[in-house]
């Protein structure tokens, strides 16, 4: 029985939804409602499914779509985001991820994309197809008893304001701010409009509560900051249980993350914050006086990246100091496969393919995990993963390459 691969058009739109969604498990029924979201959302042209020649029946999703995301020192660079991966189980371990993502590489390369991004379900999926890890979330469970933070506390003492707004007002002011806010992230990604219509109504096929939102505004009065929560309504004994659960939280100053947290664990009757995906290096433990009041929930790899185009994908990024290395690079793929000689200095980098011998050996997969500043060079080695040629080239690497902040991406596609 044959397994065709192709794009799919608009009266494939039901049968590949219902294909999504049993790979995700989530209920296998398909609402018009959902149907006309993804039209709406998806580019047919870069959406994949495989159908059994037998059934007809859609046993395979895919779907990439062009993303902004920001490198260090502050660039927009292009990628090819992957997304809505999924085979059915009656079609598992046959090679359709491969056959699909195979495909969408090349195409991506073609087009001049720097790089491919997604966020993995699972580690083991995705280093076989040449991306590695490159930023990793932290999630938080806060003790509101144990914070230590003044129960007196009614707003910024700054000059700064709290304010709490309603969705479309999210609507209306977050994208601005947050374009402010990815434009100094490194590994941020941009929001299209469809993101903020997720956070701010509900969308067809996924669950959404009504939240609480909040825009913090500098002494100035310009908005510098942005909190959205729900809230788990429970009481025990007469005791408020109530948990509260952050679904967006950007600020564009440090002093807008402090006020809103502190908003936050200040409201009466909430017992407990659930952070969400924080930076692996947030600063919330220690803005609290008992620091131990917010313990970790989870600390894992988040956004993977996959070199496309090497040279360019180095110079799109910001170098602390001089220096030169030179990368050979293994692509079992053949998209990126060589030897690439890098330059760097404070005003900028050259990257060009070289016949000079090697300082490190890496593939595709260790350059993506290196690119944003957060792995070390240093530590892959020692797993062995990247082979060092010349004494000394993987510190230096570190060197070039690392970051004084860690890049974090906030966002799930
Ligand atoms: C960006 C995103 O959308 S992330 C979401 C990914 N989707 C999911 O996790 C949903 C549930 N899982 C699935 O739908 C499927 O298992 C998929 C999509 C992950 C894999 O699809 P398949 O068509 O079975 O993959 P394929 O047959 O091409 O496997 C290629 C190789 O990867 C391995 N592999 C695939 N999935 C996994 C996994 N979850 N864990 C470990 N290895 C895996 C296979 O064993 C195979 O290895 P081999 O070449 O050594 O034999």
């Amino acid at each position: 029985m044959g397994l065709d691969i192709r794009a799919i058009d608009d009266s494939d739109l039901y049968d590949w939804t219902l294909a999504l969604r049993t790979g995700f498990l989530r209920e296998p029924a398909v609402q018009d409602e959902e149907i006309e979201f993804r039209r709406a959302k998806i580019d047919l042209s870069r959406t994949q499914g495989a159908f059994d020649s037998g059934t007809g029946r859609c046993v395979a999703t895919y779907r990439s779509f062009t993303q902004e995301i920001t490198a260090v020192g502050g660039a927009a660079v292009t990628a090819n985001a992957i997304a809505n991966v999924t085979t059915s189980p009656t079609h598992r371990r046959r090679g359709l991820l491969t056959r699909m993502i195979g495909n969408d590489l090349r195409a991506a390369k073609e087009r001049g994309d720097l790089l491919a991004t997604l966020i993995a379900a699972e580690y083991p999926i995705y280093g076989r197809f040449g991306f590695g890890p490159a930023t990793w979330v932290s999630d938080w469970t806060v003790e509101v008893s144990r914070t230590g933070l003044d129960p007196r506390y009614s707003g910024p003492a700054d000059g700064g304001s709290t304010e709490l707004v309603d969705c479309p007002t999210v609507a209306a002011l977050g994208p601005e701010l947050y374009e402010r806010v990815r434009a100094v992230q490194h590994g941020a990604i941009d929001r299209d409009k469809f993101w903020w219509q997720q956070l701010t109504s509900r969308t067809p096929g996924y669950p959404w509560t009504e939240p609480f939102c909040v825009v913090h505004r500098s002494p100035e009065g310009s908005v510098d900051g942005l909190l959205v929560y729900t809230v788990q309504y429970a009481w025990e004994a007469g005791q408020p249980q109530n948990t509260a659960t952050v679904q967006d939280l950007i600020t564009a100053t440090p002093a807008a993350e402090r006020a809103l947290w502190h908003y936050l664990l200040s409201v009466d009757w909430i017992a407990r914050v659930e952070t969400g995906h924080r930076a692996p290096d947030a600063t919330l433990p220690e803005l609290l006086p008992d620091a131990r009041a917010a313990r970790i929930a989870a600390y894992t790899d988040f956004l993977w990246l996959r070199p496309l185009d090497v040279p360019r994908l180095l110079e799109a990024r910001s170098y602390p100091i001089e220096g030169s290395l030179v990368l050979g690079v293994h692509d079992p793929a053949g998209l990126t496969e060589g030897r690439y000689l890098l330059e760097t200095g404070p005003d900028g980098a050259s990257c060009v393919p070289t016949t000079e011998s090697p300082d490190l050996y890496l593939d595709a997969g260790e350059l993506g995990s290196l690119w944003l500043g957060d792995a070390s060079a240093v530590r892959l080695t020692a797993l062995g993963r990247i082979a060092e040629e010349r004494s000394g080239a993987a510190a230096r690497a570190d060197l070039l390459l690392r970051t004084p902040r860690r890049p974090w991406c906030p966002d799930t596609f």
